[in-house]
């Protein structure tokens, strides 16, 4: 973490007293001992909403304020945080944060593949969920590649969650990661005559869901902080809804944050109902897309496992995009080892390989970022 320029760092001050129980170095930092743990849950201009005694008789809202040591680091959603002054909670009152703790894990995107600046998306996310429909919209491997990209380059694990089965049969996209050690939930509405999930979406429109897929990706959230991604459309706020007991289309008041619709493009933390302490939805509806200039090529190539070994065979100092010679992975695919997807998982790595990196690539690249 990058010090501030005063003679200490609040990011510094460790809160709780070490394994032997010696204090912590105070003599010319201040000490926070009162400070306590909140785990944001939203940011918005300047304020940042933890929840604090989480799952507990005293679990409260706080606000609070960056410290100003603080300014130069990004605080986001599933932060965990040290938070002093007011954490009362009552209305109108503004804490101070003072510490972000260490993170576990920290998504991260460039604006585009070209941005050489990289922004914190989530903190602390275990797992992140890939929703893309079957149809309408069509979904894009590229943004699910991307995704894919994203979450091994931070650690965290992907699901891979098709919605709209119903329209139509996601086999044909799901065999471009049959090769993939990549947990898939498919979700569809319930027929007329069979029960189902009632869950509202965004547009206050209602799509009964089948009960198996929403339980099944239940189970896949219990105990983890989940992050949801996705194309506008594809159904995530009627299986947020489902999940979370929020009612996000009708205005209604959430459990969690005590407000009404949430409006404002910044992810969104919310308690998965039903499930043990500290499971969470995460959800991020200005997120669509994952720029990954900040990630190294290399990195790539990791997200591509069923490709990776045909690199065994390329000379040193191989980029393995358009323009490489002798590339390993033309034989690897054309003899078939990458299965019938090959060709279009071939495809889909040259892309993320080629962007940012040259010109003629740039615009395609920024295209494909935006889908
Ligand atoms: N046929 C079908 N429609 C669905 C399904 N899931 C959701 N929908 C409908 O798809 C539309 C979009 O759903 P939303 O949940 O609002 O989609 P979203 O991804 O949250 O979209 P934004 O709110 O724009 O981010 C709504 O009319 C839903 O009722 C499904 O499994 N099958
Ligand atoms: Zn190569």
């Amino acid at each position: 973490m990058a010090r501030s320029t005063g003679s200490w760092d609040e990011s510094d001050v460790r809160i709780r007293p070490n394994k032997k129980g010696s204090r912590p170095r105070t003599k010319d930092r201040p000490a926070y001992d009162e400070a306590v743990t909140g785990r944001i849950i939203t940011v918005d201009r300047g304020r940042y909403t933890a929840v604090v005694d989480e799952d507990t008789p005293t679990e409260r809202i706080v606000t609070a304020a960056r410290a100003r040591e603080l300014r130069r680091n990004p605080v986001v959603a599933g932060d965990l945080v040290s938070l002093v002054g007011d954490v009362s909670g009552g209305p109108d009152t503004l804490a101070r944060l003072v510490r972000i703790q260490d993170r576990r894990t920290l998504l991260r995107r460039s604006a585009d593949d070209t941005d050489p600046v990289e922004r914190a998306v989530v903190a602390n996310a275990d797992q992140l969920v890939i929703v893309v429909a079957a149809a309408n919209p069509e979904p894009r491997t590229g943004f699910i590649d991307r995704a894919l990209v994203a979450a091994y380059d931070a650690g965290i694990s992907p699901l891979l969650c098709i919605t709209k089965a119903d329209i139509k049969d996601p086999a044909e996209l799901l065999a471009n990661y049959e090769h993939l050690d990549l947990d898939v939930i498919i979700s569809r509405t319930a027929a007329d005559d069979a029960s189902g999930i009632d869950a509202r979406s965004d547009d206050g429109l209602s799509a009964r869901l089948q009960g198996d897929a929403v339980q099944q990706l239940h189970r896949h959230l219990e105990g983890k902080v989940s992050v949801l991604v996705g194309h506008s459309g594809v159904g995530k706020s009627t299986l947020v809804n489902a999940l979370t007991g929020s009612d996000r289309a009708t205005g209604g008041v959430n459990a969690v944050t005590g407000r009404g619709r949430h409006t404002s493009s910044s992810a969104l933390a919310l308690k998965v109902l039903e499930a043990p302490s500290g499971s969470w939805i995460i959800d991020t509806p200005g997120i669509r897309s994952f720029g990954l200039a900040h990630v190294d090529p290399d990195r790539i190539l990791q997200a591509f496992p069923d490709l990776e070994p045909g690199t065994e065979s390329c000379e040193r100092g191989c980029r393995h995009d358009d323009q490489a010679k002798n590339c390993g992975l033309d034989p690897w695919v054309e003899s078939g080892r990458a299965g019938a997807a090959g060709p279009a998982r071939l495809a889909s790595l040259r892309r993320l390989l080629g962007s940012g990196t040259r010109t003629e690539n740039r615009a395609s690249a920024k295209e494909l970022g935006a889908q």
